[in-house]
């Protein structure tokens, strides 16, 4: 059985710089890596995103896009894991909590409407920065209503609640410091996988 990653965090807390960094690290170490992101480039995941630079925006109805995103993409990410010996994904189901949440989506309705048949990750690596620093990596204006300064201002008490309850639901869970320099995050990433990989056994399907 494969593992299952999930890379979560807030905008430029650097995910995509990690998921980068481990797909070359374990493909060069010789491990089938799968690559996966959400929201996804297919139709549902596009629709998400056009939604959120619209104004006034439906909490409700991003919240189900991104369900229904998550949803439609099983068969491919399914495929990805029965290939693959490791799949990472930039973002997945605690970020759809956190980002919903910050929304004003109850994670309960949030849970229901990804139940029946989403596979959950076997561990998220969560990268824990604070909003400013975050916001002081990237030069441009916020692109989406999930950028501007009060959503954003949000995120950090949405993501611990979420990852509270993740775990209080027996999930495995790593925070990481992402303040570090991106080697030295993305070596602490490396380790958690190297561990999981080594266990006996995986999980499948905890939240
Ligand atoms: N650990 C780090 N320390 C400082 N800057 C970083 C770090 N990781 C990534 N960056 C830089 O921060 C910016 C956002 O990173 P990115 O990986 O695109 O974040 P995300 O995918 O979470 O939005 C990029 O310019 C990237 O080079
Ligand atoms: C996974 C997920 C992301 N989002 C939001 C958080 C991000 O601000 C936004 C875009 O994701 P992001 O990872 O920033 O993608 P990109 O770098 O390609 O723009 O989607 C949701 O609102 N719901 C979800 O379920």
């Amino acid at each position: 059985m494969s593992l299952f990653v999930a890379v979560e965090g807030i905008d430029h807390s650097g995910k995509t710089t990690l998921v980068e960094g481990l797909c070359q690290t374990l493909t060069g170490r010789g491990v089938a890596v799968g690559r996966h992101k959400e929201p996804t480039s297919a139709p549902i995941g596009s629709l998400l995103r056009s939604f959120a630079v619209e104004e006034p925006a439906c909490p409700a109805a991003l919240a189900l896009l991104s369900a229904a995103d998550r949803h439609h993409q099983q068969p491919t990410l399914r495929a990805l894991l029965r290939e693959a010996q490791v799949v990472i994904s930039d973002r997945y189901y605690l970020s759809g909590l956190a980002y919903h949440l910050a929304d004003g989506i109850d994670p309960a309705f949030y849970a229901s409407s990804c139940a029946g048949g989403v596979r959950m990750p076997d561990v998220y690596l969560y990268l824990d920065v604070p909003v400013p620093v975050a916001a002081e990596r990237v030069d441009r204006p916020p692109d989406s209503r999930w950028e501007t300064r009060e959503f954003t201002s949000r995120l950090p008490g949405a993501y611990h609640t979420c990852l509270a309850l993740l775990r209080g639901q027996g999930a495995d869970v790593v925070g990481l410091d992402a303040q570090q320099p991106a080697p030295a995050v993305l070596a602490s990433a490396l380790a958690a996988i190297e561990d999981r990989l080594s266990a006996p056994t995986l999980r499948g399907n905890a939240p």
